[in-house]
């Protein structure tokens, strides 16, 4: 078996997916056509070549300017299922999917088109591919605390299928304490906590987001590797980091693949797990993360079967779920030897 069929097929969980950011310039053009709506490029090929940034805010502009597209139940159906079909490809078993009501909310989308699109394609998911997956509601952190307590209170009629909230969008200078009141709010309804912390942002942040959010999983916590005091904490209370490579490189969090830190993360005692983040804008779904880290830092498939172990163990699922996938895990590694 070649390393990439060993990839794709290995039983992973994918936990860091943001759905805005699995909409290919196909889908896009589709949707403006089928809804009307002007957007600013004349191709798909047009769309790709913009897809070329310095930094988190270059991205952040275009993946907004994108969603606008995104009108009806059906559009974030069929954008969820769009996505779906990729991670059934890439041997994703469960997704813990992300969306960002506000960018939706603030162009007059209600926020129950949105969710309700989208779990109908997490049905058919279940259905099609007897994929599992779980809804985290992220807050934009460049708007304010106002803004993410009316999202808060928006999503209560269907808070039994939303599992955790979120913090994305612009990290610099909109640190963790922010939102750690809304955040609070969220544990006392019941909710899991997730937070994007250390991607562009200082160990400082990482800290905010374990002492002032109290975050159940951390979402890329590249930067923790600079404070080894905050490393070794994240180690010793296994928290999950959920990383993703080609996002690393497109965003120039790493400078190279063959700088990223999955490997170290891994020798350093860190959950750390592998993700796609946005596929459509950063060049590959999670299987093509798992190959890019593989062949930049020499993982080997005890390596790689690590990192899909600490997807399970890192998801929101019960106990005896995650020790299923761990079992249907094991019997694939051992019958790849
Ligand atoms: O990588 C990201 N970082 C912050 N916000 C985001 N929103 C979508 N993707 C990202
Ligand atoms: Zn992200």
């Amino acid at each position: 078996m070649t390393e990439t069929d060993f990839i794709a097929g290995l039983p992973k969980a994918e936990l860091h997916l943001h759905i805005e950011g699995s909409l290919e310039p196909e889908l896009m053009f589709a949707l403006a056509k089928r809804n009307d709506v002007a957007i600013p490029f004349a191709s798909v090929e047009e769309v790709r070549a913009a897809y070329s940034f310095s930094r988190l805010q270059d991205f952040l502009d275009i993946y907004y300017a994108g969603a606008d597209v995104l009108r009806t139940t059906q559009d974030f159906h069929d954008l969820a299922i769009a996505y779906f079909d990729r991670a059934a490809a890439d041997g994703v078993v469960h997704a813990e999917i992300m969306f960002d009501p506000q960018t939706h909310t603030a162009r007059g989308i209600p926020f129950g088109t949105v969710i309700e699109g989208l779990l109908s394609g997490m049905a058919e998911a279940e259905a099609k591919h007897g994929m599992t997956s779980k809804l985290i509601m992220s807050f934009l952190r460049h708007l304010d605390e106002d803004d993410a307590f009316a999202t808060l209170e928006a999503a209560k009629p269907w808070l039994d299928r939303i599992d955790a909230v979120g913090l994305d969008s612009s990290e610099l200078g909109h640190p963790p304490e922010k939102f750690a009141r809304v955040f609070a709010e969220a544990r006392a309804l019941g909710l899991r906590l997730v937070a994007h912390a250390g991607e562009e942002g200082p160990p400082e942040y990482v800290y905010q987001a374990l002492d002032l959010l109290g975050i159940d999983r951390l979402d890329h916590g590249n930067r923790s590797l600079e404070d080894p005091v905050l490393t070794a904490r994240l180690a010793r209370t296994s928290m999950t980091l959920t990383v993703c490579p080609l996002s690393n490189l497109k965003l120039c969090v790493v400078d190279d693949m063959a700088d990223h830190p999955i490997d170290r993360m891994l020798r350093e005692g860190l959950r750390a797990t592998l993700n796609s983040d946005d596929p459509a804008y950063f060049g590959g779904y999670i299987a093509d993360n798992y190959r890019a880290a593989a062949a930049a830092r020499g993982l080997d498939r005890d390596d790689l079967a690590l990192l899909a172990r600490n997807s399970f163990l890192g998801s929101f699922l019960p106990d005896d779920a995650v020790a299923a996938h761990l079992a249907k895990l094991d019997a694939y590694v051992e019958q790849a030897a």
